[in-house]
């Protein structure tokens, strides 16, 4: 997947309108019973305008050239009758669409969260967060204005336009082709505006995906900015995209400007085309009076749906791009998916073997070369090496957040492919050097490990790590609430949370990636204490920092270039004088016992 970094616009390809258009429309197919309504009521509207002009034309061609006061009376009363009829039903049709147009927005939304929830890490690796939610936030939001007038105005508009023609037509062909005379030129302005639109409204919201990627990274990192003191030149940063964004706007917008006097000025000349033609046809007494009076309500008729549909095309280029850019996603597979035939995998006891694999996250850098090793249910493993050996990988292919490029990862002697992903994760704790903690209580924190756990549950994990005291001195105990990455917490405090919260999930293989952060000697012990508990009894990977864990471990694995170079004890490794050897007289040899 090609990457893409904060600064760097998105490449995007123009899809065919016909197919683009055609896709949005599948999202209204749910809620065709609701727009059926809609269009019912807007239909209603629309014959009550048209028989206004007929009798219009009635009340004076017949009922005042003949004086006739009661008939006039009647005609008015229908007349009034109707309209208030139809604004009752404009008002309904207003309500309706706003729910539908929701409910589409809604569910477009919804799907491209879990469609993106199911991505692989390389769709995470390949773009910034920010740009992900940009799409998901702004792009989704762009299309509920489209989505709410290609109902309200663009199906009705072209029937109120088809049905206004008919009438046209009905009551003089000359005059209905007079008022047609600059249709051509119109379609034909519009195309070309929108071709030229087109790629610069698609630039526009790359811009802005990349000021939102800015913003969310700068605001993430916001500490080390401060700490940095380099808040002038993220604000630089940040001014700089702002502005190029606004020039991309501008020059977006600017031919979309064209769009209104456009309209405005055929709708000026095509009427003095009506005149023109009616009056000669007075004159001529082809023609009476009432009917160019009734023809030129029609006319502004005709042009207001045409300002219309012009008002929704225009938007539709505007958000043409944003769709496109969610359809992008949508159409994007996740790398690692359960195959069809996945089976589900079994409780496992927890024996691993990697034959023969070879791992590269980009083509052509070979991250790990045909690594093999086996590891017996039970056992816990301490992955050492210098950074970047390839240990994190290791663990990334044994969660399948990965595939291989060649060779098999068995457990159980299973291939992992062979399984659904959720079957295989669900028996595998994980947890990484940055402690990832929600915004919200503890319990919950602990609770996302085991969803169904009992509070008493929960209690007895937190116990076992000994993470239960320090919650008690909290305000408000397990209820307390965290704030977002549980910024209110001690790192030590953070990684005990996240042991209860893997203990209670009872993995089989359990993957730690160690922190290194200096925290009290204290805290040091409770954590190392919570370490060992949970590497009981079941087989772990720990990328180990300490020199305490790694000696604990029941074997040591050394990782050098992408190759298992050693693996052994402590002891018989340092007897080696090999590569861990080094690694502990450069490293680990500095570290005290307890650290
Ligand atoms: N998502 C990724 N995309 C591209 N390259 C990556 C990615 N993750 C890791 N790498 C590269 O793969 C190599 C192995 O990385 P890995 O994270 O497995 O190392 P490590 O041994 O765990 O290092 P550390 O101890 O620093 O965490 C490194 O050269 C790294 O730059």
């Amino acid at each position: 997947m090609a990457k893409n970094t904060v600064k760097q616009d998105e490449k995007f390809t123009i899809t065919g309108k016909r197919e683009l258009i055609s896709r949005l429309f599948t999202y209204m197919v749910p809620y065709r019973n609701e727009v059926t309504i809609v269009l019912t009521l807007m239909v209603l509207v629309m014959v009550v305008g048209l028989i206004n002009p007929y009798f219009t034309r009635q009340a004076i061609d017949v009922y005042i050239r003949n004086e006739d006061m009661k008939g006039l009376a009647l005609v008015a009363g229908i007349m009034a009758g109707l309209n208030i009829l139809a604004m009752a039903a404009s008002r309904a049709r207003i309500y309706k669409m706003g729910i539908v147009s929701n409910k589409i927005v809604l569910s477009m939304r919804e799907d491209l969260y879990a469609h993106i929830q199911k991505l692989s890490f390389s769709f995470f690796d390949s773009r910034p967060v920010g740009k992900i939610l940009a799409r998901v936030v702004g792009d989704v939001n762009a299309l509920q204005t489209l989505f709410s007038n290609s109902v309200t105005s663009f199906l009705p508009h072209i029937l109120q336009l088809a049905m206004v023609t008919v009438m046209m037509f009905i009551l003089n062909y000359k005059l209905a082709l007079a008022t047609m005379a600059v249709m051509p030129l119109l379609g034909g302005a519009m195309f070309m505006i929108e071709a030229k639109a087109r790629p610069r409204w698609q630039e526009f919201r790359s811009k802005r995906s990349n000021l939102n990627a800015f913003t969310h990274e700068s605001f993430a990192g916001v500490r080390v900015i401060q700490g940095f003191a380099t808040e002038d030149d993220s604000r630089k940063t940040h001014d700089s995209m702002v502005t190029e964004m606004m020039k991309s706007f501008m020059s977006a917008i600017f031919l979309n400007d064209f769009f209104w006097p456009l309209v405005e000025s055929s709708w000026g000349i095509g009427s003095c085309v009506v005149y023109f033609v009616g009056v000669n046809l007075v004159f001529a007494g082809d023609i009476s009076l009432g009917t160019l009076i009734a023809f030129t309500m029609y006319v502004s008729m005709f042009w207001r749906p045409v300002m219309n549909i012009s008002n929704f095309y225009n938007t539709l280029i505007t958000n043409f791009a944003s769709a496109e850019r969610i359809f992008e996603i949508l159409d994007i597979n996740p790398d690692i998916e359960s195959s069809e035939k996945a089976l589900e995998m079994k409780r496992i006891n927890g024996s691993v073997e990697f034959r023969n694999v070879d791992f590269s996250y980009e083509d052509g850098i070979p991250v790990l070369t045909d690594v093999s090793f086996k590891v017996e249910a039970g056992e816990s493993i301490a992955l050492v090496g210098e950074t970047g050996a390839g240990k994190t990988t290791i663990v990334n292919l044994l969660s399948r957040f990965y595939d291989t490029d060649s060779g098999d990862v068995l457990i159980d002697g299973t291939d992992i492919r062979t399984v659904t992903l959720e079957s295989l994760r669900s028996q595998m704790g994980i947890m990484l050097q940055d402690t990832f903690l929600f915004a919200a209580t503890i319990r919950e924190n602990i609770r996302y490990g085991k969803l169904d756990a009992a509070d008493e549950e929960i209690e007895r994990a937190a116990r076992a790590v000994n993470a239960h005291d320090f919650i008690m001195k909290l305000e408000n105990g397990y209820d307390t609430e965290i704030r977002e990455r549980g910024s209110r917490l001690s790192v030590g405090q953070r990684q005990l949370i996240s042991f209860a919260r893997a203990l209670l999930a009872d993995p089989r293989i359990l993957i730690l990636d160690e922190a290194t952060s200096n925290i009290d000697t204290q805290t040091e012990r409770l954590v190392q204490d919570g370490i060992k508990k949970l590497l009981k009894n079941r087989t772990s990977f720990v990328i180990a920092h300490r020199l305490s864990t790694i000696r604990d471990c029941d074997r040591i694995m050394v990782i050098n270039g992408g190759v298992i170079t050693e693996s052994g004890t402590h002891e018989e490794l340092l007897a080696m004088k090999g590569d861990y050897y080094s690694l502990y007289m450069s490293q680990y040899r500095f570290l005290s016992e307890g650290a």
